[in-house]
């Protein structure tokens, strides 16, 4: 015990807040200057539910010109002066949350960082490119840019391009594989019964086993499918560098792009996906250059504020 409270003590006095986006929670940050660099024992211990404060994944805001990913993007776009530092809750980087990007400018107004009335769009840096955070319905809504499969020959031509073993599951199921920056793995279930038999303490098998890992998406289409042309679907996720979560927006993106393929040609272009914690929106959009984004949509909250003791 004297061991894991360290990280902590070297953080003494660090103001946080904690916020959430259906349920998927996070430690928050603010560090404009970049001279609160987190480490990966540091992050996992504020996360870690019984010695920490307890997270799926730790935020730094930071502004971009204080890091070297953040200097890219701000060659992409220059409006992008802030930076979402994301890491999993034991202490991996990831490229891009999508629960998270909505939490991170909900800190941002929090903090009076930045002013971004309903209807306004702020772009965001992340490693997984600029997100435009729009403040909509009381919530937020992302450009979370387009999606690609990960094997795209596989995909095409076959109903997957993997196997999944989880504890619950009778046999290996096939998955597509899709990333939103971040990669994810999504796995179609028959009906309700068997998303809930599904244990996922221990990660899922994926084979083959990607090669930055991957988050795993369990989904089961709704009955009907599609009502007042809006497709429905409930999902659990099994994330990377976590374990299970309430909920998942990058995989939310992922189940939709999987089950809107698998249903083929006439298949809706908005989706609600049903997590634990809640609901949040999909929808495919034509951006302005013609290509095809994906955008989510859902609350975010900040929950609590407080200091390091
Ligand atoms: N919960 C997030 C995804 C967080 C990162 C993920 N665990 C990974 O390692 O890619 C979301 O809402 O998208």
């Amino acid at each position: 015990m004297i061991f894991a409270a360290r990280p902590l003590a070297e953080l003494a006095g660090l103001p946080f807040a904690k916020g959430h986006g259906t349920g998927n929670d996070f430690v928050l940050i603010a560090d404009p200057d970049g001279i609160r660099d987190v480490t990966a024992v540091q992050a996992a211990a504020l996360c870690d539910r019984h010695l920490g404060i307890g997270a799926d994944g730790l935020i730094r805001a930071v502004r971009s010109e204080q890091l070297p990913e953040g200097r890219e993007i701000l060659a992409e776009d220059p409006d992008a002066v802030w930076f979402m530092d994301y890491r999993n809750a034991d202490g991996s980087v990831s490229e891009m949350c999508g629960n998270g990007v909505r939490v991170f400018v909900a800190f941002l107004l929090d903090q009076g960082l930045v002013d971004l009335e309903p209807g306004g769009t702020l772009p965001v840096g992340t490693r997984a490119g600029v997100k435009r955070v729009e403040r909509r319905d009381g919530g937020f809504a992302v450009d979370m840019g387009p999606w690609q499969f990960i094997h795209p020959a596989q995909a095409e031509a076959e109903a997957g391009d993997s196997l999944v073993t989880a504890d619950g599951l009778d046999v290996s199921r096939p998955a597509l594989s899709v990333s939103m920056g971040n990669p994810h793995t999504v796995v179609a279930l028959a009906e309700d019964a068997e998303l809930e038999r599904l244990r996922l303490f221990d990660s899922p098998k994926v084979e083959p086993v990607p090669p930055h890992g991957t988050n795993v998406e369990f989904v089961v289409p709704a009955e009907p499918l599609v009502r007042d042309g809006i497709g429905s679907i409930a999902m659990r996720v099994h994330e990377r560098g976590v374990g299970e979560t309430q909920s998942c927006g990058t995989g939310a993106c992922a189940a939709a792009v999987a089950i809107r393929h698998w249903a083929g040609a006439g298949a809706p272009s908005r989706w609600d996906v049903r997590v634990p914690g809640g609901t949040v929106q999909v929808a495919f959009v034509t951006a302005p250059e013609g290509t095809e984004h994906v955008e989510l949509s859902g609350p975010a909250v900040i929950v609590a504020h407080g200091s390091l003791g």
